[in-house]
């Protein structure tokens, strides 16, 4: 695996790959656009921070790209959706600047409030002055936190601890998550209205770009602070100048910017205000977090490796890492049932229901649906189809996906369906279980099975009359093909019939003909399940 790693990522970190045979790491930091868009088409995995647009040009160029590694939370340098739809897994490190973060939204706040760089510069320069640099408190003021996230969550805390009273805004938490950290939960209004203290801590999203901009900043108190160590883009830049320069707004510290470095006029006018502290997008540049960050991707790398699962994959739905080993088996089930029942299916298939009943249904499904799609998909389409790109691609092709859960169990503890529907509805149904952590087919269009799917096997349907089995045996006998088992289901008596045999070695088109012949069937089929290696990063081990 070829890993380039484009801006600078701890040592700590790049160690752990440095010293896997299987890896080769190849560390180009300060690249032109242009030069890395020569190169990236070698490289199996990109390292990156903030400095690293990885946009479509990017991906792109980068044909052989699995795998985009942020070694940092945010992810809005990644165009995340680009990279699913071509199958590019995007994994970032979520937990590892949480602190340094917090931290530095705290230093940028006591900065500005007791003149810190201000009082600081002058003493350099040989003043000594005192008057022009008094400053704030914290203690006693009303101080709003919008976005109560791991890094808000961590602000809200030591804003408590000195003695502010903090209100807090977030429209995608639970109610107790505020209640434990002792903060007031109210409307983005109300925070732009009542505080003395503004810090953000939201993800830039299509929600949040712009968030306060002319009218949230015409609501604030006379004499706000404003901090700004999520992302640029948040705050309206321009609108933020203009109030400063008013005087409504007492003063702004600020890490991060819509354009990073800065160029235009207004950034650089804001940076040099004299009430505005600025610093060049270091929350997450202490020490600790660096390692904490890098050690986070790289071990992520090797997960993607050794064909565990993503811990921090951002594209691709997963169960939670306690559960793992409990729904491997279902994904191997999953797997199992697909991989059998596409070699079934007719064309045009309009959608695919996959159910779960029982105790299975008691926990989020999505990733096994997830898989079983992929699983599908990689049958019909030309393209490798896996866990990030599988939904994308059946929107592409119309076909509708949808999940249904019951609790309720009938004869088995836990049933997989998957029903397929073709065109004019014609449906197709397969359903499996567990039996002793192994994959049993049960159901299969109409009929009650119940067999375990094996390499080799033959599937055929006739009208059910006395001799037809034994015509069977007979043929595969004469061409040396040993039965395994042999497994019939049918719909009434002398109905149709379907047989499912399980085979040491695979049947010729020339025997199946004869055995159609032989048996008059109605449908036949040679079906083969190579056992090959689940690549949809699922963590399954099917
Ligand atoms: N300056 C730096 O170097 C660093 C910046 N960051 C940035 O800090 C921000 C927060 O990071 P985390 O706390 O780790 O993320 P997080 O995902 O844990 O928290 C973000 C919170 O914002 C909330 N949110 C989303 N939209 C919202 C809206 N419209 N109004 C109010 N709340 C909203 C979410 O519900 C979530 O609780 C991100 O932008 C991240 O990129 C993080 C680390 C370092
Ligand atoms: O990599 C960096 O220094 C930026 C950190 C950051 O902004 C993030 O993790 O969201």
């Amino acid at each position: 695996m070829k890993i380039i790693v484009t801006d600078e990522v701890a040592q700590e970190g790049l160690a752990l790959l440095a010293q896997d045979p299987r890896v080769e790491l190849d560390v180009k930091l300060g690249l032109k656009k242009e030069e890395l868009l020569a190169i990236i088409g070698d490289y199996d995995v990109i390292i990156t921070r903030s400095g690293t647009t990885v946009n479509r040009e990017l991906l792109d160029a980068g044909k052989k790209l699995r795998l985009v590694a942020r070694a940092g939370v945010g992810i809005d340098n990644v165009d995340v959706d680009y990279a699913s739809s071509r199958g590019v897994i995007v994994v970032n490190a979520p937990f590892g600047n949480t602190n340094s973060a917090a931290e530095h939204a705290m230093a940028l706040l006591l900065s500005f409030c007791r003149n810190v760089t201000r009082a600081n510069g002058s003493l350099k320069s040989g003043e000594w002055k005192r008057a022009p640099f008094t400053g704030y408190e914290l203690k006693g003021k009303t101080a709003g936190v919008i976005g109560l996230g791991k890094v808000g969550g961590r602000v809200a805390t030591r804003l408590k601890a000195f003695e502010c009273d903090v209100l807090a805004c977030d429209p995608y938490i639970a109610v107790k998550r505020a209640h434990d950290l002792g903060v007031k939960l109210v409307s983005h209004d109300e925070i732009y209205k009542n505080c003395d203290i503004i810090t953000v801590h939201t993800p830039l999203t299509d929600e949040t770009r712009n968030m306060i901009g002319e009218r949230e900043l015409a609501m604030m108190k006379d004499g706000v602070i404003i901090v700004n160590a999520a992302r640029g883009g948040i705050i309206e830049e321009a609108a933020l100048l203009k109030y400063l320069e008013s005087g409504k707004v007492a003063g702004a510290a600020v890490d991060v910017f819509s354009e990073e470095p800065p160029k235009s006029e207004y950034l650089k006018k804001l940076i040099g205000h004299e009430r505005v502290v600025v610093t060049p997008h270091l929350g997450a540049n202490t020490f600790e977090a660096q390692v904490n960050v890098a050690v986070d991707v790289s071990r992520e790398i090797l997960n993607y490796l050794d064909d565990q699962p993503l811990e921090n994959a951002v594209n691709i739905p997963r169960f939670d890492l306690a559960l793992m080993d409990q729904m491997r088996p279902f994904l191997n089930l999953m797997n199992t049932l697909c991989e059998f029942g596409i070699q079934l299916l007719d064309a045009n298939i309009s959608k695919i229901v996959f159910g779960f009943s029982g105790s299975i249904a008691h926990y989020d499904c999505t990733p096994l649906t997830v898989c079983g799609l992929a699983s599908i998909l990689n049958r019909m389409v030309d393209q490798d189809v896996n866990m990030v790109n599988a939904s994308l691609i059946a929107e592409g092709m119309g076909i509708v996906v949808e999940e249904s859960k019951t609790t309720h169990a009938d004869a088995f503890s836990n049933l997989i369906t998957i029903v397929v529907e073709g065109e004019g509805g014609k449906r197709r149904t397969i359903s499996g279980t567990l039996f002793e952590g192994l994959p049993r087919i049960v159901r299969l269009r109409d009929y009650s099975m119940d067999f375990a799917p094996e390499e080799h096997m033959l599937l055929l349907h006739y009208a059910d009359r006395p001799g037809m089995i034994g015509k069977i045996g007979t043929i595969m006998g004469q061409h040396e093909i040993n039965i395994a088992s042999m497994n019939l289901g049918r719909s009434e008596k002398k109905g149709e019939a379907m047989v499912i045999l399980s085979l040491d070695s695979a049947v010729p088109p020339q025997v199946l003909e004869e055995v159609r012949a032989a048996t008059d069937a109605t449908f036949i089929k040679a079906i083969h399940m190579p056992g090959a290696r689940c690549s949809r990063s699922c963590g399954c081990t099917a």
